[in-house]
């Protein structure tokens, strides 16, 4: 049933071709192994399992939790470009055949907690199970390793669960209205006026426009899991400020904020202190004191630290056994959590905790499996799902009369808001970002060619000149788009090293570096990270900026690769190689940390790192800068292809504040936005479907 160019192929031969796959790139060596550690366990070395074991392995690898069959593409599923490699396989007998392998079960009818821990226990990513269980798990069309059945249903119950409870005493705009006996209805109705004068102290009259701040502040206070998304300076940081003081004002929590990574952490805490200050100017009536904005907590820490790492194992200290101590848990970031982490971050909430994250469904998904934040959020895609009771409640607390539909998902625990703060709606990065979001390429075109000064294309190269070729601020000719990226770099970075020079405090070299980045859409080729830090790294050197005759020298960025928990520096942490003062030549580095201090550390003694004048869009998640040059390759490979999405361009976009430099070619930006992430995964079907 497996065939390779007319002819079915035996298992000595899908071995074969499994090795010239990992040979020509398009499968990983970890893949091959683990088809074949399947097969020896099972003692099933069919062509099928290899193959079957071998996809699945490959869809992990590709961050996808499973093996979509129906989306498999049966001429060619490897997708190799060599004709030998290419086998097919039929479509009828398929999922048949899947289904009759002994390594292969089907979904257990409903899976307590328990036996779902014990499936997504912690072990490696392709570890075999031992247990009796069956490590592959068909579900309808989508065929899971046992392990990653095991997260996508945990997260998809436990969410489900915490999004359907309301919270005891909050459900008051509801009870209000509706028949409850009269005692509940009075404590009810006192509790909505104290709420609605609380919202309306938080957020005065507007110009008559939905206040759809507003509306996620009052619909997070009434639901267990509230999930508020939406684009960079929409005012997710301003909105859950103000429901913090909220919930405080009417009950003391014990609240702690979390981000995936500690540069991600770092920028919560700031700007959450930036958000009370500004609220503090606001507050009018006195009904919400100034102390009351002061007591609100502002140091957030990574999601790591809060689970509590355990040396040398990849369990953490709190679980469903040892849960974490408090009320309210605030996730920012959440694009970036994968589904393990979600799994274990859910299975460490306590009872009547309250969960609340923020992120922009929009921005890459997590570098690890899944697209969570996607999937919670994929049922309201094309606008706001409240049902009538939320609704109700959203009127009595708001005055705004919203449309309900009929109850669905997890539609009355979402807010997206969509109106940017940050950039002005005429402005060119803000144009770009949401044409780009929108796929819409006419419009890309023109916002490129409208001559923004926000806005500058660098082609890479006079025979791909395109994109910007009317306006004015455009470079073509070949080689020249690279140079001149490589040029305004060292302009940029040359603002840091002077300042390095004449031995400014640490803290002012950090803030001027990290006014600027070059993201990478890739990690090798000249256009990709490493290309650029060295082309970087020589054109600075000639200009004397600095003197790279070590590994370690003075000027050289660093970002860390992993975590070191003893040190206390985070995979994505960056910081700078620098003299320890005028008088004492010796370098250390040094990295600012969430708290603001800054930690200097023996060069000797750091983690993996890598140099980053450059660093990839997906490394640059969490962070922003002034200004952010893009670098797109030349003639990517289809591996780097399906990577070039529009989420990859979208997120480099919204890193600038106020310049974005493209250096690229029209085709193959084009391409990029066509081109959507999609993960294959079943949890925005059960989070929605309730399957
Ligand atoms: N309703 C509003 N009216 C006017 N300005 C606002 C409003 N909400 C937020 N802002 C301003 O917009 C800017 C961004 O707000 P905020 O940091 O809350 O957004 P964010 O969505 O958290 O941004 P990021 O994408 O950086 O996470 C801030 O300067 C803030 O003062």
């Amino acid at each position: 049933m497996i065939e390779s160019m007319g002819k079915t192929l035996s298992s000595d031969e899908v071995k074969l071709l499994l090795s010239q796959l990992v040979q020509q790139g398009e499968l990983g060596s970890l893949d091959r192994h683990f088809a074949l550690e399947m097969a020896r366990l099972h003692q099933d070395d069919s062509p099928l399992m290899l193959i079957i074991c071998a996809l699945v392995s490959r869809q992990l690898s590709a961050q996808h939790p499973c093996l979509d069959l129906d989306s498999l593409v049966l001429a060619n599923p490897f997708g190799s470009s060599r004709g030998r490699c290419r086998i097919s396989l039929e479509r009828d007998a398929l999922l048949a055949a899947i289904a009759a392998l002994d390594a292969v079960g089907m979904p257990e009818p409903a899976l307590t907690d328990e036996q779902a821990s014990a499936a997504s226990a912690p072990q490696s990513a392709h570890q075999i199970s031992s247990a009796p269980n069956k490590p592959l798990i068909l579900d309808g069309k989508r065929l899971y390793l046992r392990r990653y059945y095991g997260f996508e249903t945990a997260v998809a119950r436990r969410l489900s669960a915490l999004a359907a409870e309301d919270i005891a005493g909050a459900d008051i705009a509801g009870a209000g209205i509706a028949d409850t006996d009269s005692a509940d209805t009075d404590s009810a109705v006192a509790g909505t006026i104290n709420t609605v004068a609380l919202l309306d102290e938080l957020f005065p009259a507007g110009n008559g426009d939905i206040d759809w701040q507003k509306i996620a502040v009052a619909l997070a206070s009434g639901k267990r899991l509230a999930v508020i998304t939406g684009g960079p300076g929409t005012g997710k940081t301003t909105t859950v400020t103000k429901l913090l003081l909220l919930l405080m004002k009417q009950t003391p929590l014990k609240i702690r904020m979390v981000a995936p990574t500690g540069k991600a952490a770092a920028r919560l805490s700031e700007s959450i202190k930036a958000s009370k200050q500004r609220l503090k100017a606001t507050l009018e009536t006195g009904l919400i004191p100034p102390a009351d904005v002061d007591a609100l907590p502002e140091e957030a820490s990574t999601l790591h630290r809060l689970l509590g790492v355990i040396p040398g194992s990849n369990r953490f200290r709190h679980h469903k056994d040892n849960p974490l101590e408090l009320d309210l848990l605030l996730v920012d970031e959440a694009s970036m959590v994968d589904l393990p982490m979600m799994h274990r971050l859910l299975d460490a909430l306590p009872k009547d905790c309250r969960l609340i994250l923020l992120g922009d469904q929009d921005q890459l998904a997590s570098v690890e499996a899944g697209a969570v934040l996607a999937d919670i959020c994929e049922g309201a895609r094309q606008g706001y799902r409240y049902s009538a009771k939320q609704c109700q409640r959203l009127y009595a607390l708001t005055g705004t009369v919203l449309q309900s539909t009929e109850a669905a998902g997890l539609g009355d625990n979402l807010c997206t808001l969509t109106h940017s703060h940050r950039f002005r709606a005429d402005a060119g990065i803000g144009q770009l970002a949401l044409a780009v979001n929108a796929g819409d390429k006419a419009r890309v075109g023109e916002v490129w060619r409208h001559g923004y000064s926000e806005l500058t294309w660098l082609s890479h190269g006079a025979a791909n000149a395109g994109q910007g070729d009317t306006q004015s601020n455009t470079q073509s000719g070949k080689g020249e788009g690279l140079n001149a990226l490589i040029s305004l770099a060292c302009d940029a970075y040359g603002d840091y090293l002077q300042a390095m020079a004449s031995f400014a405090p640490p803290e002012d070299i950090l803030e001027r570096y990290n006014r600027f980045r070059v993201l990478c859409a890739t990690r090798s080729g000249e256009y990709g990270v490493e290309g650029i830090n060295l082309a970087i790294i020589a054109a600075l050197s000639r200009r004397g900026l600095i003197q790279p005759k070590q590994e370690f020298f003075a000027g050289r960025p660093i970002i860390i690769q992993s975590n070191d928990y003893g040190l206390g520096l985070f995979n994505g942490d960056i910081g700078i190689v620098l003299p320890r003062s005028a008088e004492d030549p010796r370098l250390m580095a040094h990295f600012i940390q969430s708290d603001g201090s800054m930690l200097k550390i023996l060069p000797a003694r750091l983690p993996s790192h890598d140099t980053c004048f450059a660093m990839t869009v997906h490394k640059s998640q969490g962070s922003e800068f002034s200004r952010v040059a893009l670098s797109l390759p030349v003639n990517p490979s289809p591996a780097q292809q399906s990577l070039l999405g529009r989420e990859l361009i979208y997120t480099a976009i919204t890193r600038a504040k106020d310049k974005f430099i493209c250096l690229g070619n029209e085709a193959l930006f084009e391409a990029a936005i066509d081109r959507r992430t999609e993960r294959a995964s079943g949890l925005a079907k059960r989070l929605w479907q309730g399957n």
